[in-house]
């Protein structure tokens, strides 16, 4: 008899992208393990999602001749999450991963709690894989949780960019994979049940103080009640073409911002005008950010202001833009200084 359908999916998910990592980087480049087949970490906090990826990668890598490792990130935030971290270990180290670690995070509070952890976990999971020679990481995201981004994303009102979610690769050179982005959360639970895979369910993930909690324990709902199940595999769909949709335009923005410059850098407004808003908003995002906008600092009401200078002209007096930058209209130019 196979495994049940559950492990089976968690198992062709990670399976794909074991492959996709293989393909890659066949052996280990970097100094640490040079030569050696690759090594593939799994993020995991010990919850449904990424204990069962945890175990999909502990069942394939071997098949694979891949090695696999995983990390937990004590962020610090409750008493006792030593205490969970050295469990989380020990649970890793059960399924026979190895190197297996903890590793301690100081979370400031910059952005708000969740950004201010997402951020601290980000930076020490960087800093294992790259201490270890990681090929990749296994992020537990599932399409359940690219549903609720899907509908932070729309919450927020920025563009087809913050309605296309997370990517299945990302980060630097796609080190971050997400194998389960295709999977409901229900799957994955099911996975570590019928496994007897023990689960922590982080409190966070329930407490209605956070944003994402609420979505998704009471905007969803509410939104399956009125429109029915279907609902968060179309959110995650549109996920993916927004995604699409996002890229195509960027890439045409790309192309057409060197002949939108004249001779000194400076944008021709004429030729700027004639620009689909949609290309002529990335254009002039591209340009603050050349001219020392920091990106994420960067938001759609910023852009808008700047498309002003150029589609609702009445003399307006310079527009300034998070980095020091200063956008002004000078005869038939938009000239973007840092000062
Ligand atoms: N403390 C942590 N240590 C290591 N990885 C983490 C930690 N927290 C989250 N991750 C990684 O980020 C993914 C998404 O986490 P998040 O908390 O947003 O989702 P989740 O649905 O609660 O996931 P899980 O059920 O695995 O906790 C996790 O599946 C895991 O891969």
């Amino acid at each position: 008899m196979g495994p049940h359908p559950a492990v089976a999916a968690i198992r062709l998910a990670v399976r794909r992208v074991l492959h996709d990592v293989l393909t890659l980087a066949p052996t280990t480049s970097s100094p640490q393990g040079a030569g050696e087949p690759p090594l593939v970490l799994v993020a995991c906090s010990g919850g449904a999602d990424s204990m069962a990826l945890a175990s999909a990668l502990a069942f394939e890598a071997p098949r694979l001749g891949v090695r696999a490792g995983g990390v937990t990130v004590d962020h610090g935030l409750q008493p006792g999450s030593d205490l969970r971290a050295a469990e989380v270990v020990s649970r890793l180290t059960a399924l026979d991963l190895d190197p297996v670690e903890a590793v301690r995070v100081d979370v400031g509070r910059e952005g708000g709690p969740e950004a201010a952890a997402r951020e601290a976990r980000y930076a020490a999971l960087d800093a294992v894989a790259d201490r270890h020679g990681a090929a990749a990481i296994l992020l537990g995201h599932t399409r359940d949780d690219q549903a609720e981004t899907v509908l932070l994303g729309l919450a927020r009102g920025s563009g087809i960019r913050s309605l296309s979610g997370m990517a299945t690769a990302s980060g630097a050179g796609g080190r971050y994979r997400r194998p389960f982005l295709g999977l409901d959360r229900q799957t994955a639970r099911k996975a570590c049940m019928v496994q007897s895979l023990p689960v922590w369910d982080d409190p966070h993930n329930a407490d209605p103080a956070y944003t994402r909690s609420r979505v998704r324990h009471e905007a969803l709902p509410v939104l399956e009640k009125a429109l029915g199940k279907g609902v968060v595999e179309a959110l995650a769909r549109t996920a993916q073409l927004s995604r699409d949709d996002a890229d195509a335009l960027d890439s045409w923005a790309a192309a057409v911002e060197p002949s939108v410059r004249d001779d000194s850098g400076d944008l021709e407004v004429a030729k700027l005008y004639a620009l689909p808003p949609a290309v002529r908003r990335r254009v002039l995002r591209r340009a603050a950010i050349a001219a020392g906008s920091p990106a994420g600092s960067l938001f759609a009401r910023h852009l808008e202001e700047v498309d002003r200078l150029i589609t609702g002209w009445r003399g307006q007096g310079a527009i300034n833009l998070p980095g020091r930058v200063a956008v002004r209209r000078q005869g038939g130019r938009l000239v973007l200084r840092q000062g």
